[in-house]
């Protein structure tokens, strides 16, 4: 029996609902939303359809119903409107986490919370400070999005199957991301020997892979799909149901998310991305990558980025 109570029933939200019932991965998902009519109607119009799915009680709950959850997903906020940046979003989001914290934690307090709304690493340290939940226990979603469209880029760029593609992305969700590419590889050939060994086997011919390109599409493609549809929430829906079955399946999985730094790499007191070991009890370990000193340095700078705003929100 597997518990999971989704607050916020918005695009994200509800898809990200959808996506677990789909799956079959819970057995009771609790959607809670302020506008309770819109995850009353979200619920039933998932519940309807699971005849055809892996048997799930899909209901709009209070927070009362959170009462046992194994993990409490939030997506709650305002979403981030075209030309908005992330971090601009990120008082009034900050605001609604610390409202809704007593109510949840009071409930559900040995979930497992793994944070969406943006500005995630902000608002995934908003939680640290505020809800008493052993940090271990706390986790944003931070870069998985943003390693997966790293990943269906490059093997889009060498055609090449996503599952052999093996990169990361770092960091803030946000402007100052990075890749350390350095421990990027395809089929355990690093990135920048790949292209050669594609020549040698069959004779093709591409252009060597332009690093700053890639990371600019990478950090791009959320304001890209937002200006075409006006929000981004399949990919981050799929990503985020990926982190629930990984902790529900009890198997150690690495994966880029967010969480509180306490002197890895020499950075403290900031949540960001970094390749991370996530098990049944939620953060394992955080792995210690050779990052080269310029990627090290990446990686100082975006803390820097997060503490500035850190600085500027009231938590
Ligand atoms: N971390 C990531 O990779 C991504 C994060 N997001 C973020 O996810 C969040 C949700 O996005 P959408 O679902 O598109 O927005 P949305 O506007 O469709 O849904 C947000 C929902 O939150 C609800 N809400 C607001 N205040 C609440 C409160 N105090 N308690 C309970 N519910 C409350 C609203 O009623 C609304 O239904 C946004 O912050 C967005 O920026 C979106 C995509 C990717
Ligand atoms: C909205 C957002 O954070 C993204 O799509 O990356």
């Amino acid at each position: 029996m597997n518990k999971i109570t989704i607050i916020g029933s918005g695009s994200v939200g509800s898809t990200i609902a959808y996506t677990l019932t789909v799956q079959g991965i819970a057995s009771e998902i609790v959607m809670i939303d302020i506008n309770e009519e819109k995850a009353k109607g979200e619920a039933l119009d998932i519940r309807q359809g699971v005849p055809f799915c892996t048997p799930c009680s899909v209901y709009a709950g209070s927070y009362e119903d959170a009462k046992d959850s194994d993990i409490v997903i939030i997506t709650s906020g305002i979403a981030r409107k075209p030309g908005q940046t992330r971090l601009d979003l990120a008082q009034t989001n900050v605001n609604i986490i610390k409202s809704i914290t007593p109510n949840i934690t009071k409930y559900a307090p040995d979930a497992i919370y793994l944070f969406v709304s943006n500005p995630v690493d902000i608002l995934t340290y908003t939680f640290c400070k505020c809800s008493g939940i052993p940090e271990s226990r706390i986790l944003g979603s931070g870069t998985i999005l943003d390693t997966a469209r790293l990943r269906a880029r490059l093997s889009e760029y060498y055609q090449i199957n996503q599952q052999n593609v093996h990169a990361y992305v770092l960091g803030e969700h946000g402007d100052s991301s990075f890749v350390p590419w350095s421990v990027a590889n395809i089929s355990n050939i690093p990135a920048n020997a790949y292209q050669k060994a594609m020549e040698n086997t069959d004779g093709m011919l591409i252009p060597p892979l332009n690093y700053a390109d890639v990371e600019d599409y990478m950090r791009k493609s959320g304001g890209n799909v937002i200006r075409r549809k006006g929000a981004t929430f399949y990919a981050v829906s799929i990503s985020v149901c990926h982190i629930v079955k990984c902790i529900l399946s009890g198997i150690d999985t690495n994966m880029t998310v967010s969480t509180m730094l306490n002197g890895e790499y020499g950075i403290s007191d900031v949540c960001l991305s970094l390749l991370t070991t996530v098990g049944h009890k939620g953060v394992v370990n955080k792995l210690n990558l050779p990052l080269t000193e310029s990627e090290h340095a990446a990686l100082v700078h975006s803390s820097e980025c997060l503490k500035e705003i850190i600085k500027k929100v009231q938590i």
